[in-house]
């Protein structure tokens, strides 16, 4: 059986992204997370026309340090049209935060820099030229890229869009993701009653897979368990694969002899051979990875603890990259590790489940004391993954990471 490196694994990956089909969004619907196909240009100036950012005044260039007290000839609004005449020497319009200024204004200034008494102002300092006042296209211009393609388009993108006029843009279609849990041993839908029968265990997986798949905008649409029977399995790798563009079927996928998850992602009709089987990672070797005709099906270990390193070390940076996003890669940030972190001197690549915090400015990982593939209970604080190559991580070593729990760390919560 072939056994391959991790960064070869990743570049067999790279090498069979799907392509994914775009459509038209609405930068006026709520949606999930997509990444933008095109770049993106302002339909409008922005702002789309020159206003005042203060309740105050509107003033001449030659008034800015005028000592004479200023006629007000206009009261504005916002929302109200940009007053006709053009602002001369001597006069001043009052303006709202967001109102549109006259033609001739140099600056505004604002209330609290002026004594207002019988329809006049006068000022109490002088006002620089520019003071209060963003002009017609200070953010874009029309015409301007305002975003490129890979951005993420969320709510913040959808603001920037809306504001520059753009109502439509072309994203990456979503995805859907079906999760296959195998293993005759799992429970699934325990009734309060139901204890464990001798042998059984709770099915634990497909709780953060399909939270974190979620998370990134990929609608789960089907979770199912199968017990090891290889047809059953095989059935339902088919039907799924058939209805969803993302397979993950977990366990059964080392080379016990009730192991049917190669066989299965095989036996799924069309698509590409199986690219791998085997990846000098650890934990998590046994995972396998298929292009289908539909998308994708990835066979990851039954260990939950291992199909989590799994899932977060290579698929999300995979399904990332398929949803659009460019950047997307491995182990993409860098931190110290905090603590003399030892293993067993091996070919594989070691994926240490962890925790990420600053220590003043500086990001610092931490590994969970219990690695084993055996050992789940320490996701309860695992916020990240960090790769391992050599059997020793020294103390204040960098590090590349992954963050595991999306927006979670900068609310300080785990
Ligand atoms: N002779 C060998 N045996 C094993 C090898 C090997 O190379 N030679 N590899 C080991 C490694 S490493 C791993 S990892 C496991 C992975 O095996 P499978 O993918 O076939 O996983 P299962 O046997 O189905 O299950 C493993 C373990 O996890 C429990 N499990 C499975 N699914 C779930 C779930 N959804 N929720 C909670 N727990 C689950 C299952 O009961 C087993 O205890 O193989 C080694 N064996
Ligand atoms: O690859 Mo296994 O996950 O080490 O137990």
């Amino acid at each position: 059986m072939e056994v391959i490196a991790f960064d070869e694994a990743w570049a067999r990956l790279e090498r069979h992204l799907p392509v994914q089909s775009t459509a038209p969004t609405s930068s006026w619907a709520c949606t999930h997370p997509r990444w933008l196909a095109e770049d993106v240009t302002a339909a409008v100036d922005l702002p789309p026309f020159s206003r005042s950012m203060m309740d105050g005044y509107a003033i001449h260039a030659e008034d800015l340090a005028a000592r004479t007290p200023l006629h007000v000839v206009a009261d504005v609004r916002a929302g109200d049209e940009a007053p006709g005449a053009t602002l001369a020497p001597g006069q001043a319009v009052r303006v709202r935060t967001g109102a549109p200024v006259p033609q001739g204004t140099a600056a505004v200034v604002r209330e609290e820099w002026v004594d207002a008494e019988d329809g006049a102002i006068r000022l109490l300092r002088p006002v620089p030229a520019g003071e209060s006042v963003q002009p017609q296209g200070d953010d874009a211009r029309r015409g301007d890229v305002i975003a490129r393609a890979g951005q993420v388009f969320d709510g913040q993108t959808q603001a920037v869009l809306r504001a520059a006029g753009v109502h439509e843009c072309k994203c990456l279609q979503p995805l859907t993701a079906a999760i296959l849990s195998t293993g005759s041993e799992l429970v699934t839908a325990p009734r309060a009653e139901q204890c464990l029968a001798p042998g059984q265990v709770f099915a634990a997986t497909d709780a953060f897979l399909q939270s974190a798949l979620g998370q990134l905008g990929v609608s789960v649409v089907a979770v199912e368990h199968a017990a090891d029977d290889r047809a059953a399995i095989a059935d339902a790798a088919q039907r799924l694969a058939t209805r969803v563009n993302l397979l993950l079927l977990t366990g059964g996928a080392s080379v016990g002899d009730a192991d049917y998850a190669r066989e299965a992602l095989e036996s799924i009709a069309g698509g590409e051979p199986v690219l791998f089987e085997r990846v000098f990672m650890r934990p998590g070797a046994p995972f396998l990875a298929r292009p289908t005709p539909h998308g994708f099906a990835f066979g990851l270990s039954g260990n939950p603890a291992a199909a989590y390193v799994q899932f977060h070390a290579l698929v999300v940076p995979f399904v990332l990259r398929w949803l659009g996003a460019k950047e997307a890669r491995p182990f993409p940030l860098t931190a110290l590790v905090e603590g003399e972190v030892r293993a067993k001197p091996v070919k594989h690549t070691r994926v240490l489940r962890g925790h990420l915090h600053l220590r003043g400015a500086t990001l610092v990982f931490r590994a969970e004391d219990r690695q084993s593939s055996g050992s789940l209970t320490g996701l309860v604080s695992t916020n990240a993954i960090a790769r391992m190559d050599g059997d020793r991580l020294a103390d204040g070593q960098v590090v590349s990471v992954a963050w595991t729990r999306g927006w979670l760390p900068s609310l300080g919560l785990v």
